[in-house]
């Protein structure tokens, strides 16, 4: 089975979440032209890092976003990682990935589990504390949402579950460039897993972020890199390729979990 992916390498409206379902409203028939099976969002598309507004600007049980999102999907019949967005509970807020399936179905949602103190996550958001496993065609996918890649021990607790596809939302600013690509390419080649990553381009009054979004196969090969500017980034994932790499290495035969 093979699987066209689109990413959307956008800007983010600071705080303005408004402006950003008209953009990526205008995204989502782009990816649609372009007969992708899944299309996938950056980190925080609605609001950026306003955090010290989220109070106000933040989506109530995301109810918004998953209308919109629902819609989208139906409408282009396109399965959708809804990138995270900030969600307000009763338990406080938190920076929420929203998975739609292509017939409109709300398939997952999964709460950041590592907050990132280097832009202030820890004291305006919630973590999260439910895995990022789900399911679409079938396939076993995982997802996480930016410093979550610094944590290799949680996407293997998704691939010894089955995980064959990981994928990335994130805000992800340039000058860690290098970490991204290089942790991204890592994680591709130790799960024998497709990686599908994500980032915003633009800068908000903290950061310039790096866009580089990637398409990663199991190998830890590039099948799709994108630049610094706005751009939808397509590349096919062949599930054959997962098998090969993991019959010819077995590395989830081969751990010996007992020992670590
Ligand atoms: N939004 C984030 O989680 C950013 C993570 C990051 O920049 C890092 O270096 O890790």
């Amino acid at each position: 089975m093979k699987w066209k992916i689109a990413c959307i390498q956008m800007d983010i409206a600071f705080g303005q979440p408004d402006i950003n379902f008209q953009v990526a409203e205008q995204w989502m028939e782009k990816a649609a032209r372009s007969e992708s099976d899944i299309v996938i969002l950056p980190e925080l598309w609605t609001t950026g890092y306003d955090l010290t507004r989220l109070n106000e600007i933040a989506d109530q049980e995301a109810e918004k976003t998953i209308e919109f999102l629902k819609t989208q999907a139906q409408k282009h019949q396109i399965h959708i990682i809804g990138g995270s967005i900030a969600k307000k509970t009763s338990k406080g807020i938190y920076n929420t990935m929203i998975i739609i399936d292509k017939h409109g179905k709300l398939i997952k949602e999964y709460d950041k589990l590592h907050l990132f103190q280097l832009m202030d996550e820890h004291h305006f958001l919630q973590p999260g504390e439910k895995d990022g496993l789900f399911t679409l065609d079938e396939k076993i996918c995982a997802g996480f949402i930016c410093y979550d890649i610094r944590f290799p021990e949680w996407q293997r607790a998704h691939t010894v579950q089955g995980a064959e596809v990981l994928f990335v939302t994130a805000e992800w600013p340039k000058p860690r460039l290098d970490h991204w690509r290089a942790l991204l390419i890592s994680r591709a080649i130790e799960n024998q897993a497709y990686v599908v990553a994500v980032n915003r381009t633009g800068s908000d009054v903290n950061n310039i972020f790096a866009g580089h979004s990637l398409i990663i196969d199991p190998w830890g090969n590039i099948i799709s890199e994108a630049g610094e500017g706005n751009e939808l980034l397509t590349g096919t994932l062949d599930f054959n390729k997962v098998t090969e790499a993991r019959n010819k290495i077995p590395v989830f035969e081969d751990r010996r979990p007992d020992f670590y």
